[in-house]
């Protein structure tokens, strides 16, 4: 299992509920994993109720950690945001540093993926959480970029516009400055067009909200997804 090879992927977030038949449809669609991962309200009692039943199938499960006291052995990677575009740095390195201090002994670090953040949507939670400075022109967002890759050489960059539909040319222009580090895409997919359209762009395309709103057009996304490459940016 490798998620650098991964280009489709659903996001369950552990405070809303989901049906044990809908979560068997999201678990067993084809999708390349299942990123459990939200921005409040993630506790432990629901990340581990949500874990122990999406490891019924055979789907690779990350838990993406926003919160230290949800934190839990038992999954196949922990994806780990740090915020590029917030200046406030407990959401750069402040949490993080306090979480290696409590399980930097234990901690497998080939299972520890960083993400860098770029949230984009000035209303969505994350971005108010975080205090993410959005009125970013394409230079800067080329800039965080280019930071993730050269700077910090993290594995991830996230291009984040959680609950509604980025700017595919500036998601575009993302991936034609990045050579190593991966491109995950996530926001506003909510039909099978968007995603085909952002994931011959992206490496990685994440569905999130649209499971809750609309589960057919949600499996809809991992065909076309399936049909879609994006080799020829
Ligand atoms: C015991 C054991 C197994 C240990 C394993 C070792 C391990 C993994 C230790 C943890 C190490 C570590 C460095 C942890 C980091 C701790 C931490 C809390 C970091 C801060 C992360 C961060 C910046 C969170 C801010 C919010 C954010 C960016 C969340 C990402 C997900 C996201 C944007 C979800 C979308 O939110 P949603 O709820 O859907 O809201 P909207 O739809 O409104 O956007
Ligand atoms: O919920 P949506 O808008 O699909 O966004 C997916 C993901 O990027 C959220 O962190
Ligand atoms: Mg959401």
């Amino acid at each position: 299992m490798d998620f650098q090879t991964w280009r489709h992927v659903f996001k369950l977030d552990p405070a809303k509920a989901i049906s044990d038949e809908q979560l068997e449809r999201i678990c067993e669609s084809g999708t390349d994993a299942i990123l459990i991962g939200g921005s409040d309200n993630v506790t432990l009692d629901n990340v581990l109720d949500l874990m122990a039943r999406v490891r019924r199938y055979t789907v690779p499960v990350v838990l993406e950690v926003s919160a230290i006291e949800a934190v839990t052995p038992g999954f196949d990677y922990y994806f780990i945001p740090t915020v590029l575009n917030s200046d406030n740095p407990l959401w750069v390195k402040g949490l993080h540093h306090e979480a290696i201090r409590e399980y930097g002994d234990i901690m497998d670090w080939e299972e520890l993926i960083p993400e860098g953040y770029c949230i984009l949507n000035p209303n969505c939670k994350a971005a108010e959480l975080t205090q993410a400075k959005t009125d970013l022109t394409l230079d800067d967002v080329l800039a965080y970029a280019r930071m993730a890759e050269h700077f910090f050489r993290l594995p991830i960059f996230y291009m984040e516009y959680s609950g509604t539909y980025g700017d595919a040319g500036w998601v575009r222009d993302v991936r034609r400055v990045l050579d190593n580090t991966r491109l995950f895409y996530g926001g506003g997919i909510d039909s099978p067009e968007k995603a085909k359209e952002m994931s011959a762009i992206a490496d990685t395309i994440v569905v999130g909200n649209l499971i809750y709103e609309n589960i057919e057009n949600a499996m809809a996304t991992v065909q076309a997804v399936a049909e879609t490459d994006n080799k020829s940016l």
